[in-house]
């Protein structure tokens, strides 16, 4: 018996990504008045769209706040906002947090300029 050899892919698991993405699922259809997201699904796109802008221009704030201050902490709790909206995001799009990262991964290891350069050649 042969087995046909698959290419090497690094699986990559993010076990809170997932459960916190399996529960923004779960949210679509719920009652708005119990769940902040199924609040943002009711609203739809323009308000989850929002909420991404506010929570960017929130993290550029806090990163030049951090600068002064020298407590980078409120960069972090900034952007857990960001990338839970981010998550909100990407399931009103019917995609997977495990999507992205599998993109990063394809990504890994391609300079960013060598990337760019190409794209200029093509
Ligand atoms: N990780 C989060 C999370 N992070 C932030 N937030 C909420 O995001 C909202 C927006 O934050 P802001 O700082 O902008 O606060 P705000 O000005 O009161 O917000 P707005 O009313 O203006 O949108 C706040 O209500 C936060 O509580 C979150 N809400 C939910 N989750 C996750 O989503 C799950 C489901 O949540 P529910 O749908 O509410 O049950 C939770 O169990 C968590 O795992």
């Amino acid at each position: 018996m042969t087995s046909e050899v698959t290419p090497e892919v690094t699986p990559i698991a993010s076990p809170i990504l997932d459960r916190v993405a399996a529960t923004i699922e779960s949210r679509k259809g719920a009652d708005p008045s119990t769940s902040y997201v199924a609040k943002l699904f009711s609203k739809g796109d323009d308000a989850i769209l929002k909420k991404i802008g506010e929570e960017a221009t929130e993290t550029v704030m806090a990163a030049k706040d951090a600068r002064v201050s020298g407590d980078g902490s409120k960069v972090l709790y900034e952007v857990a906002d960001l990338w839970f909206h981010s998550l909100v995001l990407l399931a009103q799009f019917d995609l997977s947090p495990q999507q992205v990262l599998d993109e990063l991964a394809r990504r890994e290891g391609v300079s960013g300029i060598d990337e760019k350069a190409a794209r200029k050649d093509a």
